[in-house]
């Protein structure tokens, strides 16, 4: 038997990267845990916090570090960038967050880094294809938690509806982490039943799955204005795809993954399930869409392209 030693750099110690240390911690990932961030002290305080629920979980070497320890890294992990203040969009936070991920890229390619990087700061779609062209690293192994939590939320509410467990639910939010998203209704199941078939036995109208995909797309906005911020259900999906990533699962999960011409796009990251293994995107899976699906798929893009192309444009990317 081998002994595995994986180790993971977490970049941004905010509520999010906190959230997800923990989440990592608890399911007892990564027996090296880094975590870097300007503010230099609270990586420090964190790891000793994290430290001292290692014998409840699994021991760990986690600490406060630097770019220069990422350098052996398997995946690192970007969760540093502002969060949205009540009000506004993810897309309007891409010049601020494109600087943090400009200053962040730059040591850690120096440091020798040759791994995965998962990226989650906002706008993600966007954020990923600037660490992607910035780092140079293959897309397969630069991609964003994109779609991940909204998928879940989307699941959660139809389990609700349905009365089915969320995990039951075969059902993808695909398309921008935002407000272009949209729902794969045409082609969800559940136990390969369609989703539309037991709607239609549960006088579940279109206009009521509208309203769940309101909802799971209206959720960040939701819990913003009650509490600042969002960074459980996040942290949660990055645990996943870092599991899936560490453990060379090959599991099929919606992230934000490099269109190489599936949907009809190209050189864009967008929302889509993906077979995730310890080579980062194994594969996307260019789910079927309806022909309207396809249009959403296609309008969102465009919105992505259209504030990517600007903002890249300002730093000469
Ligand atoms: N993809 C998703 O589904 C989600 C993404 N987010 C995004 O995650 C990001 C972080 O959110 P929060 O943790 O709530 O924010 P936060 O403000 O609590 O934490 C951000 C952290 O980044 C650090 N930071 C800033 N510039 C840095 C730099 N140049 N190098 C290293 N660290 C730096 C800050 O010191 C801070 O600790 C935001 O962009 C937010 O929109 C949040 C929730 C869900
Ligand atoms: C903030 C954010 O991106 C979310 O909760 O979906």
């Amino acid at each position: 038997m081998s002994l595995q030693h994986h180790k993971v750099v977490l970049v941004g110690d905010g509520a999010v990267g906190s959230s997800y240390a923990f989440a990592m911690a608890q399911q007892g990932l990564a027996e090296e845990f880094v975590i870097v961030d300007v503010f230099k002290e609270r990586t420090v305080g964190d790891a000793m916090d994290i430290e001292d629920a290692q014998a409840f979980t699994a021991p760990k070497n986690i600490y406060g570090g630097g770019y220069e320890d990422a350098g052996d890294a398997d995946l690192v992990v970007i969760t540093a960038g502002a969060p949205q203040k009540p009000g506004e969009t993810r897309l309007d936070l891409v010049d601020k967050n494109l600087g943090i991920m400009k200053s962040i890229i730059e040591p850690l390619m120096a440091s020798g880094f040759d791994g995965i990087i998962l990226v989650a700061a906002n706008p993600v779609d966007i954020l990923t294809l600037a660490a992607q062209k910035l780092s140079g690293l293959p897309t397969t192994r630069v991609f964003g938690s994109g779609t991940s939590l909204d998928t879940a939320r989307l699941r959660a509410d139809l389990g609700k509806k349905f009365n089915v467990d969320p995990r039951s639910v075969d059902a993808y939010i695909l398309g921008e982490h935002g407000d272009s998203e949209f729902a794969n209704f045409d082609e969800a199941t559940i136990g390969g039943r369609s989703i539309k078939a037991f709607a239609k036995d549960a006088n579940i109208s279109d206009e009521d799955l509208d309203a769940i995909l309101y909802a799971t797309a209206h959720k960040a906005y939701e819990i913003i204005d009650r509490k600042g911020a969002t960074f459980y259900g996040v942290a949660t999906a990055l645990m996943r795809i870092s599991k899936a990533i560490l453990k060379n699962e090959n599991a099929v999960l919606p992230v934000g993954a490099y269109m190489d011409g599936q949907y009809g796009l190209n050189d864009i990251y967008i929302g889509t399930p993906a077979i995730i293994n310890n080579q980062g995107v194994a594969s996307v899976i260019e789910t079927p869409l309806s022909d309207s699906e396809a249009t959403k798929m296609a309008a969102s893009a465009k919105a992505l392209k259209d504030i990517a192309d600007e903002a890249f444009a300002k730093i000469n990317l």
